[in-house]
């Protein structure tokens, strides 16, 4: 009668817990705010410094000399104490960390609200703001409120040409965007064994779009897979009857390619519907849909062609980045008229390379459409990486089913 997140963290749902944090990571611009916490602080050093990491993804590389120099400071506090540095290029911090640093039943903390994007892999995974990074940074610790947990049954199996963008688009609809608030989805049912590793990380990052804690998944020789081509051994979690607050089924054979609408995650309509839709600009990428996979979807749909709208494509991280240019990937997005970016956030959160004018339009693969976010003044829709490339290369929305 334990879920998960009971489970990893030794306590009932409700309970107040201390507990010791085995991975803490930030990145370019919530770090610089820890920084500014724990300096006033006045701690001696990191508490656990082989557990911090400190990867640039934001803004990079940087937009202006003010954030190089930030940037600059936050890097020196990085070696200086420690801590473990990603440099600019190395990938999104959920990405760089789901590449083998985080292992099952550990807890995972990250100044980032999609930190719950590492419950893919059986951890105990969330976000926290700056000043409860720069806590852990002194103590080694976290207070948390034990969650309780939502099961979400998944049942059937993807039609062609749906993916795991629409079933995450599908249950946060379902949901709410405050329907899962504190609480942790438990990603159950007859189909859960066969969702792929990119799969479970696309669904558990957008938990936090429903308002939850964190999104997990036990860990089952799929992970064991996974992790096992990062050399990491990996002890399987099984089901201990778990008592569930509200439980939903997802039915994949019953779902279609939607977008999420301006301005609401939660609000979804079926590509078809939206078809026709003149587009500024497409963006494949984010920790949500920037891996490997998402960008082999993209050039399978793309292939041969040439984009009708500006297009850009930013990989997840270094590795899915070298993984697309040994596969020819990479060369086939750029044949067809994509510009890549540099592995991280690329335009996600409207900082730089590719920010967005007053009245245009776009269509991204990213898990947040929030109010002037790419660019003040523009909307833009959500939807899976096939549904993102067929629209490239309609300069429209479009539907993937039709160019599969
Ligand atoms: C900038 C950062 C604090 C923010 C987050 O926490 O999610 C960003 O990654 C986002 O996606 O909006
Ligand atoms: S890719 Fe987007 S959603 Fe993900 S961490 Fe970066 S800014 Fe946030």
């Amino acid at each position: 009668m334990v879920t998960l997140s009971e489970k990893i963290l030794g306590a009932q749902a409700g309970t107040y817990v201390d507990r010791k944090v085995d991975k803490a990571f930030c990145h370019d611009g919530t770090g610089i705010q820890a920084k500014i916490i724990y300096d006033a602080i006045g701690a001696p050093g990191l508490a656990n410094p082989d557990a911090v990491y400190v990867i640039y993804d934001h803004i990079a590389p940087a937009n202006n000399s003010q954030t190089a120099e930030l940037q600059a400071e936050l890097r020196t506090f990085a070696e200086k104490n420690g801590a473990h540095f990603r440099e600019i290029g190395s990938g999104i911090c959920h990405q760089v960390m789901a590449e083998g640093l985080v292992h099952p039943g550990e807890i995972v903390i990250g100044a980032d609200s999609h930190s719950c994007t590492l419950g893919a892999l059986g951890a105990f995974a969330t976000g926290v703001g700056a000043s409860d990074m720069a806590g852990i940074w002194v103590s080694g610790e976290t207070w948390l409120r034990v969650p309780d947990s939502i099961g979400l049954h998944l049942s059937g199996s993807l039609k062609a040409g749906v993916e795991w963008k629409d079933v995450a688009l599908s249950y946060v609809a379902e949901l709410g965007m405050d329907g899962g608030t504190y609480a942790a989805l438990e990603f159950t049912g007859e189909a859960a064994p066969s969702v792929p590793m990119e799969g479970r990380l696309t669904l558990c990052n957008m938990a936090v779009e429903a308002g939850a804690k964190t999104g997990l998944f036990y860990a089952d020789t799929e992970t064991r897979r996974y992790l096992a081509g990062y050399s990491v051994p990996c002890h399987m979690q099984i089901p201990e009857n778990p008592v569930y607050v509200r439980e939903c089924d997802l039915d994949l054979s019953s779902l279609e390619p939607v977008c999420a609408v301006p301005h609401r995650v939660d609000t979804i309509q079926p590509v078809s519907q939206l078809a026709g839709i003149a587009l500024d600009q497409v963006f494949i990428g984010t920790c949500t849909n920037g891996r490997f996979e998402d960008l082999a979807r993209a050039a399978r749909i793309l292939k041969g062609h040439r984009v009708k709208v500006r297009t850009i494509v930013v990989p997840a991280s270094e590795r899915d980045y070298l993984q697309a240019i040994t596969t020819g990937v990479a060369a086939d997005l750029v044949k067809a008229g994509c510009i890549m970016g540099p592995p991280g956030c690329g335009p996600c959160l409207g900082a730089h390379m590719g920010v967005l004018g007053e009245g245009e339009v776009a269509l991204s693969t990213a898990n947040r459409n929030f109010k002037n976010r790419m660019g003040v003044g523009a909307s833009y829709y959500l939807c899976s990486p096939s549904t993102a490339a067929a629209s490239a290369l309609a300069g429209e929305i479009a539907d993937p089913r039709e160019v599969l």
